[in-house]
Parts: structure tokens; C-alpha cells; sequence
């Protein structure tokens, strides 16, 4: 296959300048699209993106424009826009999509409307013969977009597109690693960020350390078990997309979702901390898909349906609390 030298990036959020800057750092050519003119100006003009990741200087050479379809001129073409606007966002790029261009979903999130996955979604509406990778794993956009070392995960059945894919994207400080398996990857991610609430939840609730491991470990057993039933392998949730992105989002405030969690734990209201935000925080929407998802595929998953009752029914939270710790002791593994 041919190297993949001119990359499109859609979607000028944190995550898609700091892949940008990325690519950059890889030698190769962008062409960044910000649904915002303000953002394209100041990416053009002042090399920042100070609405979504200010403070950084990005490489002089990323061309961001306001004109969606201008990145579809491109070897391939990384989607990085939140989930709940990834249908209608690839709707619009669908009619011009280059034959054969392979898409990368770089989203983390399960859409409401339909508990579908984002490759499931961009598949659902981009032609027939895109190939549609995953990239996800653990990355704050602040530390890539900087260059410290990362290491994620690039998943998707054809390893030979995958090899390219991995090729054009990868630096010493930003390591992908090929996996076979995107709805291990995909869950992963996006499941991470529920579960980043509910550990938010028990830190900013003070209710310990070891709280907070069991949480994690209990949550990771739950992303697991969904996972597999819908078709993933348990072994790339103990990879970087799964376990990695687990570890580190559910333990830091400079996550979106865990800060979230931190807040409400403290006893702010969900309106209070969102009404204040501009970027996304993905697991305040997935909650609600994944709660779907798991019941289609009948799937226990007690965690994300406290998330979900806390965020989306006005559960009382240390109700909530309580009656996760009395649920009924059971074996550790199916046995
Ligand atoms: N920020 C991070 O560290 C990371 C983010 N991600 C994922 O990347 C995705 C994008 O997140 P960020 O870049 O952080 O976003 P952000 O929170 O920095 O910015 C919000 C983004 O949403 C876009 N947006 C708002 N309304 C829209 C609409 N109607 N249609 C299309 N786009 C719209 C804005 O233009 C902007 O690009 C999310 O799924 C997130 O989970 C993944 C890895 C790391
Ligand atoms: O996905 C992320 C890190 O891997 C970013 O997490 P937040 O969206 O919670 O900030």
C-alpha cells in the first residue's frame, strides 16, 4: 500500500488539534476542518486554537478550514468530532467521500438514538467501501499536543490498512499499536468515561482509595462482559483502549468526566457544572446508550446503570450509593 502522506482531520476540538500537531510531528500534510470560522481564523492566523486548547503553539504549516469537504482530499481521514454529532457530521461528507479512503473514528462515545457504536454509525453512512479504523486509547489532548510520550491503540480488521494507518500517524512519543478488534476498542473507550464519573463520584464523596480500585476493577469486569457480548475479545480490553484509558481518566481531574463525577460527588448539581462548559464530556451521553446497549444484549452492568439513574432519573446519590455496596455477594469470575 501505498504511505499515506496527506491526512484530513474533521473536527477542531482539543482532540483534533492535538492530532493535528501530531500528524505534523509524523512529517505528513493537514488539512484540519473547524466547524467554527473564530477557530479556523486563529488556527490560520495565530497558530492556536485558543477556544479549545489554548496556550499551545500549534505547527504553522496545519491548514484549517471552515469548508468540511476541503479534508476529503486526502490519503485518510481521522473523525474526531463528539459521538452524538458523528451521523450527521459523515451525512455531510458522504456524497463527496474519496472511493476507498480509509476513515479513522477517534470519538469515544455510544450513540443515544441508536446504542450504536461510532464505527457502526460511519459505516451506516459513509459508501460501502470505506474502511472504518479505531483510534483510541489513554491520551489527554494536552499531553499530545505537547509531545509527551503516548501510546494508543489502532484497531480494524485489515492489518495491511492498519500497518499504513499506523505508519502515517506514529511518532516516537505518540505509539500506536495494531489490534484486530474495534468494538473492544470502541467499548473500551467509550465506556471509560462513564466509569470516570462514577469514580469521580466516590473521590469527591470521600469515600477512599479503596473504593476507588474496586470501582475501577468492578467497572472494568462490567466493560468487559459487554464487550464480549457483543462480539469484542476480553483481551484488548486489558490493552491501552481498555484498561489504560480506564486507569488514567478515572484517576485525574484534568479529565472531563471524572472531574464531572468529582463535582457531583462534592454535591454540585449537573446542571451547575455543565451550564459552565464548553467542551464535551462524553459519559453524560453514554450513560444512557450504554444502559440500552446492555439490555439489548442482556448484560449486567450495575456501575453505568447508577451512572445513568444519577444523571439522566434524578437518583438520589447516596441511595444510589447504598444500594450498590448491598447488592448480593458473588463469585469474582462466571463461573
Ligand atoms: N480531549 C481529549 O483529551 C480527548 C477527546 N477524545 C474524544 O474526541 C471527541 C471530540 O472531543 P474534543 O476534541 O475533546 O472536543 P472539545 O470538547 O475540545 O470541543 C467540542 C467539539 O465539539 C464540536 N461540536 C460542537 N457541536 C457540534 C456539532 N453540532 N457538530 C459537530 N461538531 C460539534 C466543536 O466544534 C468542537 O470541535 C470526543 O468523542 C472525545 O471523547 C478522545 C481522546 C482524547
Ligand atoms: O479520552 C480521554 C483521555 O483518554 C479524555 O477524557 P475526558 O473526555 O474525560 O477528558
Amino acid at each position: 500500500m501505498e504511505a499515506m502522506q496527506r491526512i484530513g482531520v474533521i473536527g477542531a476540538g482539543a482532540w483534533g488539534t492535538a492530532l493535528a500537531q501530531t500528524l505534523r510531528r509524523a512529517g505528513r500534510d493537514v488539512i484540519l476542518w473547524a466547524r467554527e470560522p473564530e477557530v479556523v481564523d486563529a488556527i490560520n492566523h495565530r497558530n492556536e486554537n485558543t477556544d479549545f486548547l489554548p496556550g499551545v503553539a500549534l505547527d504553522s504549516a496545519i491548514h484549517a478550514t471552515e469548508e468540511i469537504t476541503d479534508a476529503l482530499a486526502a490519503d485518510a481521514v481521522l473523525l474526531v468530532v463528539p459521538a452524538q454529532h458523528m451521523r450527521s457530521v459523515c451525512a455531510a461528507l458522504a456524497p463527496r467521500w474519496p472511493t476507498g479512503v480509509p476513515a479513522v473514528v477517534c470519538a469515544k462515545g455510544i450513540e443515544q438514538t441508536s446504542a450504536s457504536l461510532m464505527h457502526e454509525t460511519v459505516e451506516d453512512v459513509l459508501p460501502a467501501d470505506v474502511p472504518v479504523a479505531v483510534l483510541s486509547g489513554p491520551t489527554f489532548a494536552a499531553e499530545v499536543v505537547r509531545g509527551l510520550p503516548t501510546a494508543v491503540t489502532l484497531a480494524m480488521d485489515d492489518a495491511h490498512v492498519g500497518r499504513a494507518l499506523v505508519d502515517a500517524i506514529g511518532t516516537p512519543t505518540f505509539r500506536p499499536y495494531y489490534a484486530p478488534d474495534r468494538i473492544g476498542a470502541e467499548i473500551g473507550g467509550a465506556v471509560k468515561n462513564v466509569m470516570a464519573i462514577a469514580a469521580g463520584i466516590v473521590d469527591g464523596r470521600k469515600l477512599g482509595d479503596n473504593a476507588r480500585a474496586a470501582l475501577l476493577t468492578r467497572g472494568l469486569a462490567e466493560i468487559t462482559r459487554l464487550a464480549v457480548a457483543k462480539g469484542g475479545r476480553a483481551e484488548t480490553l486489558m490493552g491501552l483502549s481498555g484498561l489504560g484509558d480506564l486507569v488514567l481518566t478515572a484517576s485525574s481531574l484534568q479529565s472531563r468526566n471524572y472531574s464531572l463525577g468529582h463535582a457531583l460527588g462534592e454535591g454540585k448539581t449537573l446542571e451547575a457544572v455543565m451550564g459552565g462548559r464548553k467542551a464535551v464530556t462524553e459519559g453524560v451521553y453514554t450513560a444512557s446508550a450504554v444502559v440500552a446497549l446492555a439490555k439489548d444484549l442482556s448484560v449486567d452492568m450495575p456501575i453505568c446503570a447508577a451512572v445513568d439513574g444519577v444523571l439522566n432519573h434524578q437518583a438520589d446519590l447516596d441511595e444510589t450509593i447504598r444500594g450498590l455496596l448491598n447488592r448480593p455477594f458473588k463469585a469474582e469470575h462466571s463461573i
